[in-house]
Order: structure tokens, then C-alpha cells, then sequence
């Protein structure tokens, strides 16, 4: 961490400062550790697609300068006087949502994400007016409710793609009831929530298909993810062969794309959860749901419960992410390649390990 005085810290962070989405050094102020706050130094963080759309400004809401990264592992160095979870030295993690009511219908059913006020741990506004910035910075204060401990037996490094990409399809499998051996998924959309997806559905003991837009990620995806079959979307044969086949289809892809082809794919009852953050509408016509009962939902993230959870069923299944370790200075092109799909399958860049307190920064 940099400098400390009486009341604030300063940091240095990567920041966006405008819509082309280039990140460059930025030092800003933490706020004051307040009773229940944890204090973390970033060790890694993972790129999500989120994070290209939001530096991107690809929804319209974005403000600069913005710290993106969602994906945070982190070590604890500091916590508030009434901060029981957590102490100095634990390996903790942060995702997507650093705030919520506590008090609306999902904050009281423990799937706080749902929450209307929560707060997102970028690109929004804390409870103190000051904006809040996201994990590719040396450090973060983070209210102890948004904070897990990251199990005994995951590597840091590996920990951090499962607090979105693996918690985001663990939530949609176990709230719809999707958990089941047996059950035949598909994944549609073969990035850092896809392969998630494929080692997840395949632990809970489904026959996994992938759905991909390319031949390229055959093999890996049957030899090394343990996928049970491979489809290309534009090969309509194939399509057609696999039609009524699948009880549910978690869908990753990040732009516009019909929807009746995967639709197509669903067995009676079958469920099309979409998980792209998409600003275009989406369509399909109505025959393609009501013959077969079909239901075309959405899921967004998981909640902190089930952050805990996945973290624990990958350590007790031996999960792992597959991920590629890159230095901060390698960000912007990380971006660049995840955005042309050239990423087997999440980045997570080594944070703790890039030195960026001495990086040559701009305004404070
Ligand atoms: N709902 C939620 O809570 C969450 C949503 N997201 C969103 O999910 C989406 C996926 O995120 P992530 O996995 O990180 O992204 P990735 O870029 O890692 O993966 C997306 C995959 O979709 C396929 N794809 C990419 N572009 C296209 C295209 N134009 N047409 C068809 N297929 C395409 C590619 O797979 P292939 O090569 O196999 O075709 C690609 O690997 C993003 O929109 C992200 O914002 C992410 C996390 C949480
Ligand atoms: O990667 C995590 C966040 C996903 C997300 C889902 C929906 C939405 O509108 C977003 O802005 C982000
Ligand atoms: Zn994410
Ligand atoms: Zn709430």
C-alpha cells in the first residue's frame, strides 16, 4: 500500500479514463477503515468479460476514471474494531457487490445481489459519496459482509475466477433445481463463465455439451475440461441432431445472437438461462418456448452464501480454474485478447506481484 496518514490511504490503481477502455496508473483515497470494515492488499485479480463492457462503457453508465476488476483475492491487513470473520493474514476474496439495503425482500433472503441498492465494487458510488473502485489496485476496503475467506487447499491465483465466473454458474444450477446427476446441460459460449460452467455442471455429475461459435476449442474442451460433446453453432446438422436434448443451456455469450436455435436445443421443460450482459434486445418467437413448456431466464451472479459454497466445492471436488497469470502491465492487452476471444479461458492478473505503488502515475 502507499502512503498513510492519520485518516486516508492512498492507492495506486489501473483506471479506465475514457470509452476506449485504456488502462493506466491512477492513485486515489481509501476511505477511513470504519468498525466493520476489512482492509485487503490485492495478491490477484481475474478479467471478466464485465469489465471490458463496463470500461467500454458498452451499457452507457460508465464514470471515469474507472478501476475495474471483480475478481479480487486479496490478504487482510487491517480490519475494524467489529470485525469478527476475519483477521490480519487471512486470504480473503471480493466480487462483484461491496454493499446492499439489508433490509428489501432478496437483502432479508440472503441473495443480496438482487438487491435494488446494492452496490457494486466499481463504477458506482459508496455509502460515503466517494466512488467506489474495483480490485486492480494494491488495495481495497471492503465491508466484512462482502468479504469470504478463501479455503485451505485453492491457490490464490485459481480462487479468483470462482468470486463471479464459477459463483455466476453454481447460483442459476442450485436455484433451479439443476443440481440433479444426470441431467443433460449445455454451455453455450466457451470464456472464463463457460469453462466454469463445463467443470461445474460436470462435478454435479451432468453429460455436458459445449456450444461454441468456432471448431478451435474442440479438443481442449473435450480432453481437457471433460466435456461430453461439442457443437458448433453454425453447423446446422449438427444443431438439428442435438435438437430436444438438453434439460438446460447457461448462455455466456456476450453480444447479441438469436436465441432460437438454442431454444431448439431444450427438451420439454428445458431452461435457456442467459448470463451476457447484452444492451440489445433478444429475440424469439413464442411457438419456440409454448411447444415444449421452455422457460428463457437470466441469473446474475450468486449470492455471498453461495460465493462461500462454490469456493468450498471446487477444494472438495478438485476443481480448478484454467487460467493464464499476466503481470499489470500486460492489462491492456489482456483486454484486447479477451475481447477477441483469445483467452484459454480467464487472465487473472498477478497484482501483488507487479509492484504498482512505483508505477510513474497520473492525477490523484
Ligand atoms: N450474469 C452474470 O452474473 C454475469 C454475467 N457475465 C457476462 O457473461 C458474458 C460472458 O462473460 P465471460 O465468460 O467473462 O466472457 P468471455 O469472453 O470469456 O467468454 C464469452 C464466450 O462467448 C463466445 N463468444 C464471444 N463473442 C461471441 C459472439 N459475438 N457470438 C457468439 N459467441 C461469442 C466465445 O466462446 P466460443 O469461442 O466458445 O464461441 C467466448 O469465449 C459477458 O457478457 C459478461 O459480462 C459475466 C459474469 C457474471
Ligand atoms: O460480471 C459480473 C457482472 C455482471 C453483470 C450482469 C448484469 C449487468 O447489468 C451488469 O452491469 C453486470
Ligand atoms: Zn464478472
Ligand atoms: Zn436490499
Amino acid at each position: 500500500m502507499g502512503s498513510v496518514d492519520a485518516s486516508e490511504t492512498t492507492v495506486t490503481g489501473w483506471a479506465a479514463r475514457d470509452a476506449t477502455g485504456h488502462l493506466s496508473p491512477y492513485r486515489y483515497t481509501l476511505r477511513k477503515t470504519g468498525p466493520e470494515d476489512v482492509v485487503l492488499k490485492v495478491k490477484y485479480c481475474g478479467i471478466c468479460h464485465t469489465d471490458v463492457h463496463q470500461v467500454k462503457n458498452d451499457l452507457g453508465a460508465s464514470k471515469y476514471p474507472m478501476v475495474p476488476g471483480h475478481e479480487v483475492v486479496g490478504e487482510v491487513v487491517e480490519v475494524g474494531p467489529e470485525v469478527s470473520k476475519f483477521r490480519a493474514g487471512d486470504v480473503v476474496g471480493v466480487g462483484v457487490i461491496v454493499g446492499c439495503c439489508r433490509d428489501c425482500r432478496p437483502c432479508k433472503a440472503n441473495v443480496e445481489q438482487y438487491c435494488n441498492k446494492k452496490i457494486w465494487s466499481y463504477n458506482d458510488v459508496y455509502t460515503d459519496g466517494k466512488p467506489t473502485q474495483g480490485g486492480f489496485a494494491s488495495a481495497m476496503v471492503v465491508d466484512q459482509k462482502f468479504v469470504v475467506k478463501i479455503p485451505a487447499g485453492l491457490a490464490p491465483e485459481q480462487a479468483a475466477p470462482l468470486l463471479c465466473a464459477g459463483v455466476t454458474v453454481y447460483s442459476p444450477l442450485k436455484h433451479f433445481g439443476l443440481m440433479t446427476p444426470g441431467l443433460r446441460g449445455g454451455i453455450l459460449g466457451l470464456g472464463g463463465v463457460g469453462h466454469m460452467g463445463v467443470k461445474v455442471a460436470k462435478s454435479m455429475g451432468h453429460r455436458v455439451t459445449v456450444i461454441s461459435s468456432s471448431n478451435k476449442k474442440r479438443a481442449e474442451a473435450m480432453d481437457d475440461l471433460g466435456a461430453d460433446a461439442y457443437l458448433v453453432s453454425s453447423d446446422t446438422d449438427q444443431m438439428a441432431a442435438a435438437a430436444d436434448s438438453l434439460d438446460y443451456i447457461i448462455d455466456t455469450v456476450p453480444a447479441k445472437h438469436p436465441l432460437e436455435p438454442y431454444l431448439a436445443l431444450l427438451k420439454m421443460d428445458g431452461k435457456l438461462v442467459l448470463m451476457g450482459v447484452i444492451a440489445e434486445p433478444l429475440s424469439f418467437v413464442s411457438p419456440m418456448v409454448m411447444l415444449g413448456r421452455k422457460t428463457i431466464t437470466g441469473s446474475f451472479i450468486g449470492s455471498m452464501d453461495e460465493t462461500e459454497e462454490v469456493l468450498q466445492f471446487c477444494v472438495d471436488k478438485g476443481l480448478t480454474s484454467q487460467i493464464e497469470v499476466v503481470k499489470m502491465d500486460y492489462v491492456n492487452q489482456a483486454f484486447e485478447r479477451l475481447e477477441r476471444n483469445d483467452v484459454r479461458y480467464r487472465f487473472v492478473v498477478d497484482v501483488g506481484g507487479s509492484n504498482i505503488e512505483d508505477a510513474a502515475c497520473t492525477c490523484l
